[in-house]
C-alpha cells in the first residue's frame, strides 16, 4: 500500500488525501478504525502531540482522526473553517516542503466594501497571520484561531517571504522562531523558498464516536 492510496475526488479542495482513524459519518461522528503502526508505534505521532498538551482538554485527550494531504508546488488549500465536528484545537505536522498558512478573518459587515452575498460571508483577503509552516514542524492551531478564523495555503511555487518590516513579501508571525538553517538563509538573502512536495498530516480530535465498529484494513 502507497503512501497515499485513497483518492476522494472531487474533495473541497482537490488534494489527494488519506484518513487515517477512521471515516466520518453524515452527521460527524467517527467509525473508529485503529490507527496504522506509524502513528502510534514509531515515531508515535500521537503520544508526542499529546505531551504539548494541545488536546489537555479535548474528549479523547488526544486525537483520534489524521488527514493526510499531499501538496505538489503549486497546490494549496482555499480558505476555510474546520468545524464543529472536532475539538476546537488542530494540530499539523508538516513533512517534505515548507509551506505557509494564512489565518483569515470574515469581512465585519460595518468595512468598507464589505458585501454580503446570501447567506455566505465575505473573507478579508489580507491575512491577520501567516505562519511558515517549516518540514518536521508541528504548529498548534486553537481559541479563536480555530473558532473564528479561516486557514488555508496559497496556490504558488515559491514563496516570497519579507526578511524585514518595510522589505516585500510575506510577513511571517514566526519569522523569530524559524530552525531550519536554509530555510533563515534564503529568506535573510531574499530568495524566494521554492515549495517542493509536502505532506501533512492534520491532527484532530473527533468528539463523537460512533458505536458501529469497523474491522482494522491494516
Ligand atoms: O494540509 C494542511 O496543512 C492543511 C489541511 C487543512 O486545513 C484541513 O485538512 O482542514
Ligand atoms: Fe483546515
Amino acid at each position: 500500500m502507497g503512501f497515499v492510496d485513497l483518492i476522494i475526488n472531487p474533495t473541497p479542495f482537490n488534494l489527494v488525501l488519506r484518513l487515517l482513524g477512521g471515516d466520518m459519518t453524515a452527521k460527524g461522528a467517527l467509525v473508529a478504525q485503529p490507527f496504522p503502526p506509524f502513528v502510534q508505534k514509531y515515531p508515535d505521532i500521537i503520544s508526542r502531540i499529546k505531551a504539548t498538551g494541545a488536546f489537555n482538554s479535548s474528549a479523547h485527550e488526544e486525537p483520534n482522526h489524521i488527514i493526510m494531504n499531499e501538496y505538489l508546488p503549486g497546490q494549496g488549500i482555499m480558505p476555510h473553517e474546520d468545524g464543529p465536528r472536532y475539538h476546537p484545537v488542530v494540530t499539523t505536522l508538516s513533512l517534505g516542503s515548507h509551506a505557509v498558512f494564512h489565518y483569515y478573518q470574515y469581512q465585519k459587515d460595518d468595512e468598507i466594501g464589505a458585501v454580503t452575498r446570501g447567506i455566505g460571508k465575505t473573507i478579508n483577503t489580507t491575512p491577520v497571520s501567516s505562519i511558515l509552516l517549516e518540514p518536521r514542524s508541528l504548529v498548534i492551531s486553537s481559541g479563536t484561531m480555530y473558532t473564528t478564523h479561516l486557514h488555508g495555503i496559497e496556490e504558488v511555487e515559491e514563496d516570497v517571504i519579507s526578511p524585514k518590516t518595510d522589505m516585500p513579501g510575506v510577513v511571517l508571525s514566526n519569522l523569530d522562531r524559524l530552525r531550519d538553517p536554509l530555510i533563515k538563509s534564503l529568506i535573510e538573502r531574499g530568495t524566494p523558498l521554492k515549495r517542493g512536495v509536502r505532506y501533512s498530516l492534520t491532527c484532530r480530535d473527533v468528539e463523537r464516536v460512533s458505536s458501529i465498529s469497523v474491522l482494522s484494513r491494516h
